[in-house]
């Protein structure tokens, strides 16, 4: 072969493979993919936002920037990161899970490496338990096979079939790989109200006592939270070796929400629709709402739930 043929060719080999190499990023750039283009923890961003943006949960706020910041930063977990988010409905536990798939995942929860189940909707009917078993485990498989920081959140978890909790077990677990797949860069969440009255309880002591809120700490409640958490026999972790086995790595309270963090979530939502914030109308809001209990009025029932439609009344 002469040398200039030669050279003509290994000419076009490179800027062949230099146009592959681009139009690859190229790809990579207005796609998603398992990257850290698109898939990078920003520390500073979660911190600022559970400062910001999340209201009256000091304890949930400091664990999660600990548990999240911790896991991510270690180039070799013996787990994946499993938070078991408990407390009152409406005090920010689907949000803070948004907040941290926010500061993980270039395209927050609408990314497609975070993953959301809700008992009721995605497992409604026990009588499938089966199906859903073998659906939820391949669905796992497949997606940590396909991205290893992947994040499955699951709202409702005390609603959820004992025996499909016991079937993801095995990915929470400290195996270094369960069928050549390693589980060990997933983030696993569980939402559920178990153990909401007794941290309520807690919070309702602290206040009749005159103390502040923030006073308030974590092992004030943990024994409390895990005594409710066994205790309920409607609540799914009960039943399961979850807790037995220490496969839940942090147990995060959420307190019940008072008037003036309903105040700050009207606040906020205004600010969020492009309103300038107007103190007269957040609280107006934050009186239309109901609280409890009876005599005290202390706690808002629905947390921050029904703010937004409110909102749409006032403004
Ligand atoms: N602590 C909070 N700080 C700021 N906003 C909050 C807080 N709690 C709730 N909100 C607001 O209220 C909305 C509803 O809250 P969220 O869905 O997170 O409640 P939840 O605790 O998951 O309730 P549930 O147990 O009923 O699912 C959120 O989208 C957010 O706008």
């Amino acid at each position: 072969i002469e040398p200039i043929s030669t050279s003509i060719a290994v000419g076009m080999a490179a800027a062949l493979t230099g146009f592959l190499a681009s139009y690859q990023n190229i790809f990579y750039y207005f796609n998603e993919c398992c990257r850290p283009e698109w898939i990078a923890f920003n520390k500073t961003g979660l911190q600022v936002d559970l400062e910001n943006k999340m209201f009256g949960q000091h304890i949930a706020s400091r664990i999660i920037l600990k548990a999240v910041n911790g896991f991510i930063t270690n180039d070799n977990p013996k787990k994946p990161l499993v938070l078991s988010l408990h407390g009152w409905t409406g005090t920010g536990k689907n949000f803070v899970s948004q907040l941290i798939a926010d500061n993980i995942y270039k395209e927050g929860m609408d990314s497609n490496f975070v993953h959301m189940f809700t008992s009721e909707l995605h497992f409604p009917h026990s009588s499938h338990l089966d199906t859903y078993k073998s659906q939820l485990q391949q669905w796992i498989k497949g997606n940590v096979s396909n991205c290893a920081q992947s994040m499955f959140i699951f709202d409702e978890m005390d609603k959820m079939h004992p025996g499909l909790i016991d079937s993801i077990k095995p990915y929470l677990d400290y195996y270094d790989k369960l069928d050549g797949v390693s589980y060990r860069k997933a983030i696993f969440i569980f939402l559920s109200n178990a153990g909401g009255e007794s941290i309520t309880q807690t919070a309702l002591d602290f206040w009749k006592a005159g103390r502040a809120r923030e006073e308030i700490e974590l092992k004030d409640l943990e024994t409390l939270l895990s005594l409710a958490v066994f205790n309920n026999k409607k609540s799914g972790l009960w039943h399961t070796s979850l807790i037995d086995k220490n496969l839940v790595d942090f147990f995060v309270p959420f307190l019940p929400l008072e008037y003036r963090h309903v105040v700050q979530c009207a606040m906020a939502e205004m600010k969020a629709r492009g309103h300038r914030p107007d103190r007269g109308v957040a609280d107006q809001v934050a009186k239309d709402v109901v609280y409890f209990p009876k005599s005290e009025r202390v706690f808002s029932v629905k947390g921050c739930k029904t703010i937004q439609s409110k909102l749409d009344y006032y403004l």
